[in-house]
C-alpha cells in the first residue's frame, strides 16, 4: 500500500550511494514505479536513469517522501535542496547515522513530519531491518507510511526514544559490516588450516547464510542452537572454548565494537 502511495505522489531521494542504492533497488524490484523517483546527487550511477528514474529533475510538487540519504558531514551542503518541501504535507524520512531529528526541524521547520531511521544494507534483498522514531509533527499515517516503505525491504522496529538510535546504529546499522568480517575471518581460518581459497569462502558464507537463517526462524534461543551442535568433548566445545574465553573471547571484543560505533554515532550528532 505503501509503495502504491509513493508511486502515486512520488519519492525524492536525496544522495544515492551505498544505502541509499540499496533501499531503492529493494523498492523498485517490489513494485516502486520508477517514475515516481527523483535521485539528487551530484554522480548518479547510470542505472538509475536507465531504469527510468528521475535523476537531478525539478522536485514534484507534493511528494509523499523526501528520502534524505547523504553522509552526516554533507547535511549543510545537501539539505537546501530540499528546503521547498518542508513544513507541508511531505514526510522527510532520514536515514543518517549521528544526526538529530532536531537539525531537521531546524532546517525544514518544526511542522515538518520527520523519522529519523536506522536500516541497514540487506535492504537490498529485502532482508534489512530498520529503527525508526518520528518528531512531534509526525501523524500516526506519516509513521504508518514511513513503516510499512521500510517494511517492504525488511523489518521494522519502532523506537521509544531517540537516543537509542545510536546504540541501533552500533548493532544494526554497522552489524553487516561485522558479519561480513566474520566470513572473512572464517574462510582466512580455513586456508590456514590447508582449504583451498574458494572452498574455505563458499564454506563461511554458506555457514553464516544457513545458522543466520536457522537463528531467524527456530522458536529456540540461539544459545539452545548453540548447544545443539555442541557434543559433548567433540570439535565444537574445543572451538568455542576459545571463542568463549571470558578475557580474550568474541563477547568482550563484540561488546568493544558495538560501543565504539555507538559511541561514534553520539559523536557525530554533536557535530
Ligand atoms: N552504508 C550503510 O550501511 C548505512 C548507511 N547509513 C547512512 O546512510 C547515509 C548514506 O551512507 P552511504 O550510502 O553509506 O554513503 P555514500 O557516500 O555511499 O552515499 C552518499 C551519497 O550522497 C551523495 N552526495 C554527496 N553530496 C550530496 C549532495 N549535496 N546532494 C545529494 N547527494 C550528495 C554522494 O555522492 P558522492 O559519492 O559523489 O559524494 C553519495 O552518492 C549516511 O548518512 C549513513 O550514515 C545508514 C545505515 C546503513
Ligand atoms: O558507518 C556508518 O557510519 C554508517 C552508519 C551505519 C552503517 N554505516
Amino acid at each position: 500500500m505503501a509503495l502504491e502511495e509513493v508511486s502515486r505522489r512520488g519519492l525524492v531521494l536525496l544522495g544515492c550511494g551505498r544505502m541509499g542504492t540499496a533501499l531503492l533497488k529493494g523498492w523498485l524490484e517490489r513494485g516502486l514505479a520508477p517514475g515516481a523517483v527523483t535521485v539528487l546527487d551530484p554522480a548518479p550511477a547510470d542505472w538509475l536513469a536507465e531504469a527510468g528514474v528521475r535523476v537531478n529533475a525539478a522536485l514534484p510538487a507534493d511528494p509523499a517522501i523526501a528520502m534524505i540519504a547523504v553522509k552526516p558531514q554533507m547535511m549543510g551542503d545537501a539539505l537546501p535542496a530540499l528546503q521547498a518541501l518542508g513544513n507541508g504535507r511531505t514526510l522527510f524520512v532520514s536515514i543518517a547515522a549521528g544526526t538529530p531529528i532536531a537539525q531537521f526541524e531546524e532546517s525544514f521547520g518544526s511542522e515538518t513530519p520527520i523519522v529519523r531511521s536506522m536500516p541497514n544494507t540487506p535492504a537490498a534483498i529485502g532482508k534489512g531491518v530498520t529503527a525508526m522514531i518520528g518528531n512531534d509533527a509526525a501523524r500516526a499515517q506519516d509513521l504508518d507510511l514511513a513503516e510499512e516503505l521500510l517494511a517492504a525491504v525488511g523489518s521494522v522496529v519502532r523506537l521509544e526514544r531517540e537516543d537509542q538510535i545510536d546504540a541501533v546504529t552500533g548493532v544494526s546499522g554497522s552489524g553487516p559490516a561485522y558479519v561480513f568480517y566474520m566470513i572473512e575471518c572464517l574462510a582466512a581460518a580455513g586456508e590456514a588450516q590447508g582449504l583451498a581459497p574458494d572452498l574455505a569462502l563458499e564454506l563461511a558464507k554458506a555457514t553464516v547464510e544457513g545458522a543466520g537463517a536457522l537463528a531467524a526462524g527456530a522458536a529456540e534461543r540461539p544459545a539452545t542452537l548453540r548447544d545443539n551442535v555442541t557434543s559433548p568433548n567433540g570439535t565444537t566445545q574445543a572451538g568455542l572454548a576459545v571463542l568463549m574465553d571470558e578475557g580474550a573471547g568474541l563477547a568482550p571484543l563484540i561488546a568493544r565494537t558495538v560501543e565504539a560505533a555507538t559511541a561514534r554515532s553520539k559523536e557525530l550528532a554533536n557535530g
